[in-house]
């Protein structure tokens, strides 16, 4: 579905009797909900473009919040420290039901220079088709429990449990996902929906890391940060993306993923309010939890890597009307 980031100033402070309430809003669930909203809620949505919104959210964060960018490895997360004379340019990948990458260059200054259609949507999409999951948690959970090398052909199921090292693969990369479905007489009955679940989001994951890691080579990018509401502070999805763009920069280079991950369009959206003439956007940081904490806390799977959940803090933004 698409994304309707919305920040709202009416619901807090009221409209006046009569005044038309506008409100911020980015993405397609701009486009496509304007009339519901305008419908329902009698409030008009003022449309920002999604690109700047993304851009100016992640810009703000990692200016913003001294743990912002993180790399995740086997498991261990840890935070970047962002030189803000040196921050740019960077590439983000915006992974939500396709990905976006974005080259940014400075404030309000970038360009899209890729993206693919194969993103969270297909996880959730194919995945929903193949393992009966009704929900996205339910996929990921499954996945956490998984073993892909059931479905997935390796190298070494190739090469009789060889590595292939003269062209530095070894024997557990996978050389084909899904492969081993063509030779194994079995169907789709026959696998358990954890294993599919697993190979699916390798499959997507590692696929998003290298065509990343290539555009970034594209424009001799040093940093490529991840962000999209996929991510979800799943390890696993982590480390996939992290695997690949490690595997195909040969160590050169590390992906970086963003604490506020799924929220970089709304708070580009809520932040156009600055550009349109409301000046002292304000913002501090709370010590209260986050709805990221909320989703990530509560389940076994999306803990903080290294059990940092106090670190996570909400960003308080507040504007002032003038
Ligand atoms: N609870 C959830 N329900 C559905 N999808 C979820 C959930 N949590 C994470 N996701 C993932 O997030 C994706 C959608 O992300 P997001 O809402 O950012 O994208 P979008 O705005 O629809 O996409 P795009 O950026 O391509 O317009 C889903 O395809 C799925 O992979
Ligand atoms: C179409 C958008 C930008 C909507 O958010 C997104 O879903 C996306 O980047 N899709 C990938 C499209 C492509 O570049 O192939």
């Amino acid at each position: 579905m698409p994304s309707t980031p919305i920040i709202s100033d009416c619901q807090k402070h009221g409209a006046p009797a009569g005044e038309k309430c506008t409100i911020k809003a980015t993405g397609g669930g701009a486009y496509k909900y304007a009339d519901l909203f305008k419908e329902k809620l009698g409030i008009c949505l003022d449309k920002e473009d999604e690109m700047d919104c993304l851009v100016a959210g992640s810009n703000f964060l990692l200016k913003a919040v001294h743990t912002e960018a993180f790399t995740y490895m086997d498991g261990q997360k840890e935070f970047v420290q962002i030189d803000h004379d040196d921050l740019y340019p960077y590439m983000l990948v915006n992974i939500g039901s396709g990905v976006s990458m974005i080259k940014v260059d400075g404030p309000g200054k970038f360009e899209r220079v890729s993206g693919t259609n194969v993103g969270g949507g297909t996880f959730w999409g194919l995945g929903r088709l193949l393992t009966k999951c009704k929900s996205f948690d339910e996929l990921l959970e499954l996945s956490h429990r998984g073993n892909n090398r059931v479905i997935d052909m390796l190298v070494g199921d190739i090469y009789g449990g060889m590595d292939y090292t003269k062209i530095g693969l070894s024997s557990t990369t996978i050389a084909s996902s899904f492969g081993k479905a063509i030779s194994d007489n079995k169907e789709l009955e026959d696998y358990k929906p954890e294993d599919i679940s697993r190979s699916l989001l390798r499959m997507i994951s590692n696929n998003i890391g290298q065509i990343s890691y290539l555009n970034a080579l594209r424009f001799g990018l040093k940093r490529i940060f991840f962000a999209g509401f996929f991510i979800r502070g799943h390890a696993y999805t982590m480390d996939t993306i992290a695997v690949a763009v490690h595997f195909w920069s040969k160590g050169e280079a590390k992906a970086m993923f963003l604490k506020h991950e799924g929220f970089l369009g709304a708070l580009g959206s809520f932040m156009s309010y600055e550009k349109h003439g409301f000046l002292n956007l304000k913002v501090h940081q709370l010590v209260q939890q986050s709805p990221v904490d909320a989703y990530h806390g509560g389940d076994k799977i999306h803990d903080p890597p290294n059990g940092e959940l106090n670190e996570n803090r909400s960003i308080d933004c507040s504007i002032c009307l003038s």
